[in-house]
């Protein structure tokens, strides 16, 4: 529950996490979950709750698995995906029980139903858990194969009336080419949409960028691994890229 005075400068916010940025950042451990960088990835999360910023995450697979690459090496599309989302539910119930440790309520909702382990995805009652201060985390992705959870974030974010959707990942930021193979890469401050698009800056799938660019749903792009980023962007701090429509 909130514990600060201050007013914060978001009403509800809707976080996509990658599932690469639970895996550790060593070499040897970019596979499945790290327990350290979980709790890294929980404090952040904690913090911007206790500041009074009701908070759903959405969160990716990657460190598990991408049904786009399993595909092409012979697994039929549809089953690959749905892999992929199982993968992301992994990954919730791994955050939810990280954020109970350090004192923060957090209910897990599954686009795929999955009784025994979490609350099937319902909207008013997501609705109802963030009004009541918990953290609602949405797995397995759209639910649909063929998306991906950016899209599935966009979606959420849309129709959870979030103010703002975050995406936290390892880069910190919108470059002009991807920065994790182009040293010379340079960071926007702010780019459009419509840039993002044109230009094919790869940092989110097109489309989800072309569903917040139709909901006008504001976008920022930050680093989850750089400590204090998120509550710093929670606060209001030009953090990261953001992207808008003009
Ligand atoms: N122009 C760009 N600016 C920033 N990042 C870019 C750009 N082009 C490509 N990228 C890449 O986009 C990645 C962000 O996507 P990310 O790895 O978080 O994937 P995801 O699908 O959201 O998560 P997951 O790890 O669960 O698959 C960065 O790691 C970065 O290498
Ligand atoms: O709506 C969705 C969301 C995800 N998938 C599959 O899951 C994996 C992991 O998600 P990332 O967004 O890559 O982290 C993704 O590669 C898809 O295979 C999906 O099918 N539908």
């Amino acid at each position: 529950m909130p514990t600060n005075t201050s007013k914060p400068s978001f009403r509800r916010i809707l976080l996509k996490l990658s599932g690469e940025a639970l895996a550790g950042s060593d070499e040897d451990k970019k596979f499945g979950i790290d327990a350290k960088t979980l709790d890294n990835v929980c404090q952040e999360i904690g913090r911007v709750v206790k500041s009074g910023t009701q908070v759903a995450v959405v969160i990716g697979g990657g460190n598990f698995f991408r049904g786009i690459s399993a595909s092409e090496s012979g697994i039929e599309r549809a089953t690959a995906d749905y892999i992929g989302m199982l993968a992301t539910v992994m990954n919730a119930l791994a955050v939810q029980q990280g954020l109970k440790q350090i004192g923060v309520e957090a209910r897990v909702q599954s686009a795929i139903p999955i009784s025994p382990v979490s609350e099937p995805y319902v909207r008013l009652r997501a609705l109802k858990h963030l009004n009541m201060g918990r953290v609602v985390i949405f797995a397995a992705g759209t639910g649909n194969p063929y998306f991906t959870t950016d899209t599935a974030a966009s979606l959420r974010a849309a129709e959870i009336n979030a103010d703002i959707l975050v995406k936290a990942t390892k880069v910190d930021g919108v470059y002009d080419k991807d920065p994790v193979h182009n040293a010379d890469a340079v960071r926007y401050d702010q780019v459009t949409y419509d840039e993002v698009l044109q230009q094919r800056l790869n940092v989110m799938d097109a489309t989800a960028i072309a569903l917040c660019r139709d909901n006008n749903m504001p976008m920022r792009v930050l680093s989850i691994g750089e400590e204090g980023s998120l509550m710093r962007m929670a606060a209001g701090e030009p953090v990261g890229t953001l992207i808008t429509s003009s």
